[in-house]
């Protein structure tokens, strides 16, 4: 139980929130979309116009069984492979990060560079609801992020991490173990 596995909806802001507690933890992070970018020297919207979702799919679980950082965001489509749900399990702990559709919808607005939500409303609305789901289902730990600004955002995962006091002990335990090396 050593890392801290974000995950959630496209613009829920893992990529934000593991950035932001890397710099309070001074621990660093990785992100599993980037790490793709920079291993396949391809922008993602490339690689599902020129590959196809299946390829970037198969790029993720490589990436992710690569990254040993204590805090990782991953790609909002992480848990469409349940080797990828049973890897982060066993290995972290998975902080789901909620917004709501709407929340969503505020914050990408119409962003281009993620190649699914370039899709028709409808669409949108039916993988929301389908990944909803599928979050819920492997988070050890649920936050909302509705109408809340970062830094609420990580207070309330703090707070969380606290109340998880079997998780806060094996943290201390491996950032003890790292400044001792
Ligand atoms: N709590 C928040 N309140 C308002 N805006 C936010 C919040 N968190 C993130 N954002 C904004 O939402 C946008 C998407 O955030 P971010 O890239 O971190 O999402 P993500 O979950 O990593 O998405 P993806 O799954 O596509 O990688 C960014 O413009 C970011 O600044
Ligand atoms: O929700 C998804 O399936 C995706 C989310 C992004 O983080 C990227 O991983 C990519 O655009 C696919
Ligand atoms: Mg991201």
């Amino acid at each position: 139980m050593t890392i801290v596995y974000l995950v959630g909806f496209m613009g829920s802001g893992k990529s934000t929130i593991a950035k932001r507690l890397s710099q309070l933890w001074n621990e660093t992070y990785a992100d599993t979309d980037q790490e793709i970018e920079r291993m396949y020297e391809k922008k993602i919207p490339d690689i599902f116009i020129e590959q196809g979702e299946s390829a970037f799919r198969d790029y993720e679980s490589k990436v992710l069984k690569n990254l040993n950082e204590p805090i990782i965001a991953t790609g909002g489509g992480i848990v469409e492979r349940k080797e990828n749900i049973e890897w982060m399990k066993q290995n972290g702990t998975i902080i789901y990060l909620y917004a709501s559709f709407h929340e969503i919808s505020k914050r990408l607005k119409d962003d281009m560079n993620r190649p699914l939500w370039g899709h028709s409303l409808e669409k949108r609305k039916i993988l929301y609801k389908k990944r909803q789901a599928m979050y819920e289902a492997c988070a050890d730990i649920t936050v909302d992020t509705d109408e809340k600004d970062v830094e609420t955002v990580i207070q309330d995962i703090m707070e969380c991490l606290n109340k998880s006091c079997m998780y806060l002990a094996s943290y201390r335990e491996v950032i003890i173990k790292s400044k001792e090396r």
